[in-house]
């Protein structure tokens, strides 16, 4: 592992969004990265960061970006950028991002946009940071020294593969998941939904975002060919997923209702499966990232946890929430799961994926 001997220059795309936001403030008190350059929209380019952004954060502005004049998003305003993070609006993410990477530089995005990209990782860095090793062909097929994409996923995606990356390391692959989501409203952007829609109401629908959970659901939890260059999408252990996609008013904090079946009979037992949630660990903590949580589960015992207020700032944000797991009279296990949204659903996810980067020489620092 290779710790940077200086902070490393970093730069935010659409740093003035609810995800830019997030990264700003954990960026700011980064042992490794130290923001350098901020873009957003023309609306916003040329103002100074203050005056840009509508702030929606319980803490301040910190002091080092206030003043920052952001920028338009064209990869020579960010040419001495070690790492760029996107928060950008799927609208602009894909032609921005690819053409920084063009520019030789590392990008870190929430955006949909590559997802599905055959060379591009799909990275939840609780579960999978070893697709990484995508990034050498990525870069061959662009004849790229330095500059490749790397992807975080979908929020709930995020919340949903952890725990079944837990079950599957000590069962065996997970067959069937049946998901019901209760999803915040910051995970619309701001402003979001009308307040009209969302107060006093539950939105039964989500543009896009239960076809995103069923499909990357399975490059996540998929492995990658020997020779480096395909990811596997669970061809030989398929794991079905169907979801349902709820808008509800809760500000941070997606919750998700889940049942699974194993492929293994016989399945575990409810005390089997939360000893291995308790004792799921990641390449994330192993490796040293400094905002990988110390728990990547915490398992509730409360019957009525986890709940968003409550439990969505536990470790920052950083690891999930399970609860109420019990036997599933139709498959065999259910429970519920709560993160964060915006911390391990975007922004934490982005940073600890570059840590780890950095940390493996992926990124040199
Ligand atoms: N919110 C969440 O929980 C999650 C969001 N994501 C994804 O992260 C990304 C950001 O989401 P979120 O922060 O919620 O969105 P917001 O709408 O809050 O922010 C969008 C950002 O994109 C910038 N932008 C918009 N148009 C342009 C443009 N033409 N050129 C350059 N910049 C532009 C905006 O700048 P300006 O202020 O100048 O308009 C703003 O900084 C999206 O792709 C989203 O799907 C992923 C996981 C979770
Ligand atoms: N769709 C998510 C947030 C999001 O932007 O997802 P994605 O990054 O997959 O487009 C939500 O509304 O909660």
């Amino acid at each position: 592992m290779t710790l940077p001997s200086n902070p490393l220059k970093v730069g935010v795309l659409g740093a003035t969004g609810t995800v830019g936001q997030r990264f700003i403030l954990l960026l700011s008190t980064h042992p490794f990265f130290q923001v350098h350059a901020l873009g957003a929209s023309a609306r916003s380019a040329g103002l100074p960061y203050k005056q840009a952004v509508r702030w929606k954060q319980v803490q301040p502005i910190p002091e080092a970006v206030r003043d920052l004049v952001v920028k338009n998003c064209v990869a020579e305003e960010f040419a001495d950028c070690a790492i760029v993070f996107s928060g950008l609006d799927a609208d602009v993410a894909g032609d921005i991002e690819q053409a920084f990477r063009a520019a030789e530089l590392a990008v870190f995005s929430n955006a949909k946009n590559f997802r599905r990209d055959p060379t591009v990782p799909l990275i939840v860095p609780l579960v999978n940071t070893s697709h990484l090793s995508m990034i050498p062909y990525q870069r061959s097929q662009l004849s790229l020294q330095k500059g490749f994409i790397v992807t975080n996923a979908n929020c709930s995606t995020t919340g949903l593969v952890i725990p079944l990356a837990a079950l599957e390391k000590a069962f065996g692959p997970i067959d069937t998941c049946l998901v019901t989501t209760m999803q915040a409203i910051s995970g619309a952007g701001y402003p979001g939904v009308p307040s009209f829609d969302i107060f006093d109401n539950i939105v039964p629908h989500i543009g896009g975002e239960e076809e995103k959970i069923e499909w990357e659901a399975a490059k996540i939890l998929g492995g990658i060919s020997d020779n480096g260059q395909s990811f596997d999408l669970r061809e030989k252990t398929p794991i079905n997923v169907s979801a349902n996609c709820n808008r509800v008013p809760v500000l941070e904090g997606h919750t998700e209702c889940v049942s699974v079946r194993f492929a293994r009979r016989p399945p575990p037992t409810v005390e089997e499966a939360i000893q291995a949630m308790r004792s799921f660990t990641c390449e994330a903590q192993t490796a040293g990232c400094p905002s990988a949580p110390r728990e990547v589960i915490f398992v509730h015992e409360e019957v009525d946890r986890p709940q968003p207020r409550l439990d969505r700032d536990f470790q920052k944000g950083a690891g999930v929430n399970v609860g109420r797991i019990r036997p599933c009279p139709v498959l065999d296990l259910k429970f519920v799961v709560l993160s964060n949204n915006v911390a391990i659903g975007a922004a934490t996810s982005s940073i600890i994926n570059a840590e780890y980067a950095v940390l493996t020489g992926v990124v040199a620092s």
